[in-house]
């Protein structure tokens, strides 16, 4: 893409299906995000900046219903509210159609305050607490999916004090190993998510179940990991879990009606990263229940998705400003060459995943188009870690300085929601932006006020220290 001679950073990477669906060219050789101007949204808002393309959002959701509505009439989608949660973004998945995954009582929280229907959500979690799953059931919520022992047993309690019986599926571990980072697989023995088929677990926490009269067993779970790219793994894990519910029918004689299949499909960070289309792993995978259902003799089972990354990860840019750009002498056993470090304002407070998991990402400069040729960089951020690298090599034109801004693309899964205050930064704001419409703030930039906020010593409420070397000033000790 070239702007009177000069080419734009940023158009020769639109084709992969990396950045949001309304990315576009100012006529003087910026990005724009649904028609909006990236550099009048960080004059407004700020940077960093998340920048939200509604449409790609809604799009993706439409698409995932139509491809499984295309292969099977029975088939429930669920937003993993995991991946990015607010009041807008459960309005516009409540709008859908879709149903959601909670899995903390803040994720509850957020999505019963936005007025999100309870009964079409599920709430998933190791750990819930008395109070998580005492607000889940008193709210209505559609489905429990119990994770140990321990908590069908706390479940029950609850249930039969405030006289609810809650649908419930049992979180299964299959032992399929998917091919993602190992902090992000779920199904293998060895970690913390679910009761075991293997060693018996999830036999007896069916039996369990069974037994109490204040639960409703409608079903499994199963969720092999996240940012996967093939099928093989989740047909798989499908496969054992439809064996599963055979074993259940011919030991107690029942036929569980529900499978969920759980989220994961991968998206792409960079051009060489190809996720699966939809409609092929819908397709796969209810092809997969369908003859696992039939070499079990038991009913299909109605069948649930819940996917995250896949329907808000690339809906989303972060827009960060460029402070400094630092040429660093790089000696090797090659020779030495120029590695040039280009800070930017944020860092791995609202991006953490290339810290977490060596995840990788694409980034351009967007602000202006440029003939500079390209330099080897490295993107980071501003934290007092020299591991706070966003991008470890990238390519940015030469002339990149102070002043401009960079987008890092698909970032719509997993950042905002897994933001720290690291350093005491103040999170970013959230803008989503629509076609012929104004940009919509969702989430504001957080103040330093909002930050000094829970700090008891620095709150206006707060007695503020006299500086005085005493532990603190008064107030009696225990008699
Ligand atoms: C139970 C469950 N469902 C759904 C998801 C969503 O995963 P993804 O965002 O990869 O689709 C997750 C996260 O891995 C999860 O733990
Ligand atoms: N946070 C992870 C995904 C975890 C999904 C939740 N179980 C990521 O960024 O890839």
């Amino acid at each position: 893409m070239t702007t009177l001679g000069r080419r734009s950073h940023f158009g020769n990477t639109f084709d992969a299906g990396i950045w949001p669906r309304g990315t576009g060219c100012t006529g003087d050789g910026a990005m724009s995000v649904a028609g909006h101007d990236l550099r009048t949204l960080a004059a407004e808002f700020g940077t960093p900046l998340f920048v939200l393309d509604h449409d790609d959002l809604i799009e993706r959701c439409g698409e995932w219903e139509s491809a499984f509505a295309s292969v099977t009439d029975s088939c429930d989608i669920y937003y993993a509210g995991k991946a990015f949660l607010c009041g807008a973004v459960a309005q516009w998945i409540n709008a859908e159609g879709l149903g959601l995954d909670v899995c903390t009582g803040g994720e509850l929280a957020v999505a019963l305050r936005s007025g999100f229907p309870a009964d079409r959500m599920t709430f998933h979690g190791n750990n819930k607490s008395v109070g998580e799953l005492r607000t889940a059931l008193n709210s209505g919520v559609g489905k429990i999916i119990v994770d140990s022992f321990e908590e069908i047993e706390r479940v029950a309690g609850i249930a039969a004090e405030i006289g609810v019986r809650p649908k419930i599926m049992i979180r299964l571990t299959l032992g399929v190993r998917a091919r993602t980072h190992d902090a992000i697989a779920t199904a293998h023995e060895d970690q913390k998510f679910g009761f075991s088929v293997a060693d018996g677990s999830a036999g007896r926490a069916v039996e369990e179940i069974l037994h109490r009269p204040d639960l409703h067993l409608v079903g499994v779970h199963t969720h092999i990991g996240s940012q996967i790219f093939g099928a093989e793994g989740f047909m798989l894990s499908a496969d054992r879990a439809v064996n599963f519910l055979g074993d259940v029918q011919r030991a107690h004689g029942i036929a569980l009606g529900e499978l969920n299949l759980g989220g994961g499909a991968g998206i792409a960070y960079t051009a060489d990263e190809n996720p699966l289309p939809v409609s092929k792993l819908a397709g796969e995978l209810v092809a997969a229940v369908t003859s696992a259902a039939n070499r079990e003799n038991i009913p299909m089972p109605r069948l649930a998705v819940e996917p995250g990354r896949a329907l808000i990860g690339p809906s989303t840019l972060t827009l960060y400003e460029v402070g400094t750009v630092k040429p660093v002498t790089v000696r090797d056993a090659g020779g030495s060459f120029t590695r040039t470090y280009v800070s930017v304002d944020g860092g791995m407070s609202d991006n953490m995943r290339p810290a977490l998991y060596g995840a990788t990402c694409t980034s351009a400069l967007v602000s202006r188009p440029t003939n500079a040729p390209d330099i080897m960089c490295r993107l980071v951020g501003k934290h007092c870690e020299a591991g706070d690298i966003l991008i470890r090599d990238l390519m940015l034109p030469g002339d990149v300085q102070a002043g401009d801004l960079v987008a890092v693309a698909a970032t719509g899964a997993y950042n905002r929601s897994m933001a720290s205050n690291y350093n005491l930064v103040p999170r970013p704001a959230v803008v989503a932006v629509a076609r012929d419409l104004a940009p919509r703030l969702i989430i504001r930039r957080e103040t330093l006020d909002d930050l000094v906020s829970t700090d008891m010593t620095l709150t206006s409420e707060c007695e503020v220290s006299d500086g005085s070397a005493v532990r603190w000033s008064s107030g009696a000790g225990p008699s």
